[in-house]
């Protein structure tokens, strides 16, 4: 059976529904749980009219898809992007219901996006067009329905945005409903960085079961923003080597390791990275740059079946959602590199927000150093959760499939129970 000749896709979502439709076949799913797991459970499209600081109005398209709530309820950030569609908010969807199962958190999945190149709006044009997706969506979401947070383009200000506006429509003081806020206004200052202190925890221990340990170990990033930065930081402070970092403009390598406050340092002046000493590479020639772990935080399917065969690294750890095609999956199994899924290792950011919601719900019980502590406890378990079964019952398989397979069984089970399937 195949699930893609009949949906008008984007590749991530092509790549989603080939990646779960070969875990199905490995968990033997009947075809009718598969036709069901492949789609969201609602879309919701919105349109945003926008007056521009010009006087003109501009139109924007956006989406809030809500894929799976077996577990709980909707979660999964929003990101604003110029190239953002319908069947890749989908696909996003989809695998926030495998990485908040996989976590054992008590959520479902779901994201939203704005086709808008934020760069091109003024600060309050942003803010307009923040409130508007709120304003469309707001009977669509809730602390108990659907809870959005920060992705691509989206921070802690649009968050408040976000809230204020959902309070003033809904009527409803429930800040809650959104994470990844600012501290002032229920925020956990933790979820500024859990994504890349995730990433960093995941790679740690999975260097010390593959290789021999993180120190030394020469480390390529792309993508410089909120994970790639942060994962850049907290790698260099367990012991590893940067020695490559990109953003959309390009990217830099220095044998001698590169320190990421002085990238950053640059970037906020408004100057390029390449600008840092060293090699200046584009994204294509950092990608197979040689090293020991190659971080893609930048994109999807960035390493695809063009130059997979080329990727010179020994693990990769996908920081971005979907940076690797199913093909990529296949040739670089091949070639015995190792591929930690993203699902798992930039699932620290929903574990940051999962415990903003907790807090927010309780009345602030949890302290920074204990929210810490705790988001570094559940990637460990997650991934050390994964390394047994996949010793156990998924060894011929990729690390991909093993985490797949735990987080798709878990939705099944609760599915049954619930009467859903
Ligand atoms: N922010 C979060 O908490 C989480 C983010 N992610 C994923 O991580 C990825 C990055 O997200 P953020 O860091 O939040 O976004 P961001 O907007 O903070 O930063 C994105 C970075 O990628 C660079 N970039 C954009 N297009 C590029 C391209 N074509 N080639 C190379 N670099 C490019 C940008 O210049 C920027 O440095 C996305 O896939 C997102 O879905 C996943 C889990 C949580
Ligand atoms: O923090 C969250 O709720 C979700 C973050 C996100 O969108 C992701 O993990 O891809």
């Amino acid at each position: 059976m195949s699930l893609i000749s009949d949906i008008v896709t984007s590749d991530l979502y092509t790549q989603q529904l080939k990646k779960l439709e070969r875990v199905s076949q490995i968990l033997s799913l009947e075809n009718d749980v598969i036709e069901s797991l492949s789609q969201p459970e609602r879309v919701i499209q919105v349109k945003v009219n926008l007056k521009g600081n010009d006087g003109r109005v501009k139109t924007f398209i956006g989406w809030r898809s809500q894929h799976n709530s077996a577990l709980g309820p909707y979660k999964g950030g929003v990101r604003f992007s110029p190239n953002v569609t319908q069947t890749e908010v989908m696909a996003l969807s989809m695998m926030m219901t495998w990485k908040n199962s996989l976590l054992g958190l008590p959520y479902g999945g779901g994201k939203g996006g704005i086709r808008v190149d934020p760069k091109s709006l003024h600060r309050d044009e942003l803010e307009r067009l923040s409130r508007g997706y709120v304003k469309a969506i707001y009977n669509y979401i809730g602390s108990d329905i659907d809870i959005p947070a920060p992705d691509l383009n989206t921070d802690p200000q649009i968050m408040a945005w976000f809230l204020d506006e959902y309070i003033k429509v809904s009527g409803k003081v429930d800040f809650a409903t959104f994470t990844g806020k600012p501290v002032e206004i229920g925020g956990l200052s933790v979820r500024e960085y859990s994504t890349g202190l995730g990433l960093a925890t995941i790679t740690k221990v999975a260097t010390e079961k593959i290789l021999d340990g993180i120190e030394g170990k020469r480390i390529i990033i792309q993508g410089f923003g909120n994970v790639g930065y942060y994962a850049a930081k907290f790698l260099t402070e367990m012991g590893g080597k940067v020695i490559g970092v990109s953003d959309s403009k390009g990217g830099i390598i220095t044998e001698n390791g590169i320190d990421p406050e002085k990238v950053l340092e640059l970037k906020k002046n408004g100057e390029p990275i390449s600008s840092y000493e060293g090699k200046k590479v584009t994204n294509e020639q950092l990608l197979t740059w040689d090293c020991d772990i190659l971080i893609p935080a930048a994109v999807e399917n960035v390493i695809n079946k063009t130059n997979a065969s080329q990727v010179k690294a020994k693990i990769i750890v996908e920081g971005a959602n979907g940076p690797l095609t199913a093909d990529a999956d296949d040739i670089l199994r091949r070639n015995n590199v190792t591929v930690i899924p993203d699902i798992l290792a930039n699932s620290g950011g929903v574990v940051g927000s999962y415990v903003e919601w907790a807090n927010n719900k309780m009345g602030d019980i949890v302290e920074d150093e204990e929210a810490k502590k705790l988001i570094i406890t559940r990637m460990e378990k997650a991934f050390n959760n994964m390394y047994q079964e996949h010793e156990k019952k998924f060894s011929e398989y990729d690390f991909r499939t093993s985490a797949m397979a735990i987080a798709i069984e878990r939705v099944v089970r609760a599915s049954k129970l619930r009467g859903l399937m």
